[in-house]
């Protein structure tokens, strides 16, 4: 196979770092905003404390790709969290045309199932500068009842080992998982996967539609590669400070129990 580079950043820090930069490399916050000036303008404020940016759908689909690049030329790290979720064949085009934007990860259903899965993998494998694929497994909002909405009769836990396992099965090393399953999915996955979490929550913070919560430092004792958080900075009277509370949380769990 021709030299590849993927576009991912290690999910451990390099020795040199101290906690903070550390920190710095393992906090993505979700720039879910309706618009791209808002979104480039609050990635501008805290430009000096966060590397990674999310863009959701939200803001995908108001301003459009160009968003992706107009966030790296700015020197940042882009996940790109379009959840992808159709036939193989429509999944490994979308890869594709999103693996060429600049971002360095990108997510996938894991329920879209193993041929889904695999085309995704082989659409990004043949792309000279992937980015690393997240299957996410079960949705952070969903619990126990909402699952059986849908015709699912297990626990989130349950389920998102059975998704994880095809994903791993379909050549899948990365995931999208709630904190609490962070350490069920470590154990299954080894200490190479890469594990994302949404639903962080400090302490103290409003909830809202999330089910399955944790704070920085439980995630990152469960064995979370990066943590996502959206509104607990984003609506944040004082974002810079909201921001800086949570690195200095990642900072001192990462000080006292290095996780990788
Ligand atoms: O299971 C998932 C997958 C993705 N997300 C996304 O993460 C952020 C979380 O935002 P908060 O404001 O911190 O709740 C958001 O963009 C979701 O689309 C998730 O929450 N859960």
């Amino acid at each position: 196979m021709a030299e590849q580079v993927t576009r991912k950043a290690a999910s451990e820090c390099q020795p040199e770092l101290s906690p903070y930069e550390c920190a710095r490399q393992r906090l993505i916050v979700a720039l879910d905003f309706s618009a791209a000036d808002s979104a480039l303008s609050f990635a501008d404020r805290l430009k000096d404390q966060c590397q990674w940016f999310k863009i959701g759908l939200e803001l995908f689909i108001a301003s459009g790709p160009a968003i992706v690049e107009r966030l790296v030329e700015r020197g940042h790290s882009v996940f790109l969290d379009l959840k992808l979720h159709d036939i193989p064949n429509t999944v490994a085009s979308a890869v594709r045309s999103a693996g060429s934007l600049g971002a360095s990860m990108l997510t996938i259903h894991a329920s879209g199932g193993p041929v889904m899965l695999a085309a995704a993998r082989e659409a990004a494998a043949k792309l000279p500068s992937p980015p690393q694929l997240l299957a996410v497994t079960v949705l952070t909002s969903m619990d126990e009842p909402q699952l059986a909405a849908t015709g699912i009769p297990r626990s989130p836990v349950e389920q998102v080992r059975l998704l994880a396992q095809t994903g791993l099965d379909s050549g899948i090393n990365g995931f999208v998982c709630s904190p609490q399953e962070a350490a069920a999915l470590r154990a299954l996955a080894g200490p190479s996967a890469t594990l994302v979490t949404p639903g962080i929550r400090p302490s103290g913070s409003e909830v809202g539609d999330q089910k399955r919560i944790a704070t920085p430092t439980s995630a990152l004792a469960d064995g979370a590669s990066y943590l996502v958080v959206g509104r607990p900075i984003t609506q944040a009277a004082q974002p810079e400070l909201a921001a800086e509370a949570i690195l200095l949380e990642i900072a001192e769990a990462l000080a006292i129990a290095p996780t990788e």
